[in-house]
């Protein structure tokens, strides 16, 4: 299909080396202009960067704020290549007509398993034996060692990870109990906890698969890390926001906390050449890894087949099925009418205002497409019309008042 903006003058910029797996479904689909970089940018080049962009793919380390994204002049979508998109202002990137994309569940197993390897670890104390004979000491006891068997594993979200996790955990023989701020279907026997209290009192691994969100962050802070049972291990894949890492480093220190696997902080190295810091760096007691829950080659080039596919689709053919912070539509082709979008404010009048314009030009209308969220208003239009046509109902659809974008697409 012949997009009416040549594919060739399309910049797609992608950061935090993002799979080779996406920069071939853009070459495949006709993307030529691909710029790659390994890391993510300091804010003044990302600024720089991104206003030339049309489509931009990060992972979980570049922030694009609001400010970053006002830049954006050109932007017609984001991928997120990983889960969160906590990274984004996805408010401000819906304002602009600009859908974000993630990638939410190829990644799920890889945490799931490096969860469960971790809990096992852990309850035998591991990291202090292993951190002991890298020192040349020699701890063989049985002391303060445990199977998993017939432990109680606290899942805190029992989302895709969080379920993931709890079906692994029971093939193991572990009896798991989870929290979450949404009913939940139980998978296998895994059971509701009264609350996050209960969960924290009785598990003797806590593992933390909530999002990063108002209500998450320092969600387990002093006050929960004492609720834990003495002895208890903590996990924390989630975001580095989600635990108080100076309570943390405390509870450890004291024991009460046995050990820790943390995988995400709240501050983190922009690329793999940066100074990590942490107040958890040197203890033994913890594992420490560099946000790589999801870092798989598997999942990685999973991801970016899936992101690059989304923002590719909804670049030539106008689909948002899955975009997290805009209406979704999913759109057949119809390659012998012409497609126009048009992003507006959800208020009152614009669908009409659009529909006399069609009717006033004695335009026919093919197929029209429309869905809606709060805030904005996703119109696709086939129409038989020429080039001509189309280019002058894309002027007269931008000039509608609410109109955040107008675009004809082929
Ligand atoms: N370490 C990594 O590399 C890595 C990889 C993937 C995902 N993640 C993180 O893991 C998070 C979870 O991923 P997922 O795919 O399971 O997400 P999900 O959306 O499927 O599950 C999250 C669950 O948390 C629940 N929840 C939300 N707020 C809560 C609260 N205040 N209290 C209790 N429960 C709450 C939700 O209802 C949901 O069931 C992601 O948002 C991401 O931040 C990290
Ligand atoms: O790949 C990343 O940078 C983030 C991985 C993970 O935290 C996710 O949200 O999927």
């Amino acid at each position: 299909m012949k997009t009416s903006y040549p594919k060739a003058d399309i910049k797609v910029l992608l950061l935090e080396g993002v799979s080779q797996s996406a920069v071939e479904v853009f070459r495949r689909a006709g993307y030529s202009q691909i710029e790659f970089h390994e890391k993510s940018l300091p804010e003044a080049e990302l600024k720089a960067r991104i206003a030339e962009a049309h489509i931009v793919g990060i992972r979980s380390r570049s922030h694009l704020t609001a400010d970053v994204l006002e830049q954006a002049r050109r932007l017609i979508a984001v991928g997120c290549f990983c889960i969160g998109t906590n990274q984004v202002d996805l408010e401000t990137a819906r304002q602009q007509g600009v859908p974000v994309f993630n990638a939410p569940y190829s990644n799920t197993r890889s945490v799931a398993e490096l969860v469960i390897a971790e809990a096992i670890m852990l309850l035998r104390g591991i990291p202090q034996k292993n951190a002991l004979c890298h020192r040349g000491g020699w701890t063989k006891s049985a002391a303060g060692s445990f199977e998993v068997r017939d432990k109680v594993l606290g899942i805190v979200g029992y989302g895709h990870i969080g379920t993931q996790v709890g079906v692994l955990a029971e093939s193991l023989g572990m009896r798991v109990i989870f929290h979450d701020i949404e009913t939940k279907l139980s998978l296998g026997n895994a059971r509701a906890a009264g609350s996050l209290d209960d969960l924290l009192e009785r598990a003797d691994v806590v593992t933390l698969h909530v999002p990063e969100t108002p209500a998450t962050k320092l969600m387990i802070g002093a006050t929960e890390l004492a609720k834990m049972r003495k002895g208890a291990a903590l996990i924390n894949a989630s975001r580095g926001t989600v635990v108080d890492i100076d309570a943390l480093a405390a509870a450890l220190r004291t024991g009460h906390v046995a050990g820790a696997a943390v995988d995400v902080f709240p501050l983190e190295p922009k690329g793999n050449d940066d100074p990590f810091v942490s107040p958890l760096v040197g203890m033994d007691n913890v594992i420490l890894t560099p946000h790589i829950g999801g870092s798989t080659l598997e999942a990685q080039d999973n991801i970016g087949i899936e992101v690059a596919s989304k923002l590719v689709r909804y670049s030539d053919n106008g689909s948002t099925l899955s975009a997290v912070n805009f209406p979704e539509v999913t759109l057949p082709e119809h390659p012998n009418s012409r497609r126009l979008l048009h992003i507006h404010r959800n208020v009152p009048g614009v669908l009409s205002r659009i529909n006399e314009l069609f009717s006033a030009g004695n335009i026919n209308i093919d197929a029209q497409f429309l869905q809606t969220d709060s805030q904005v208003g996703y119109v696709v239009i086939d129409v038989s019309a020429d080039e001509a046509q189309a280019g002058a109902l894309k002027d007269r659809l931008a000039a509608i008042p609410g109109t955040l974008r107008s675009r004809v697409l082929y």
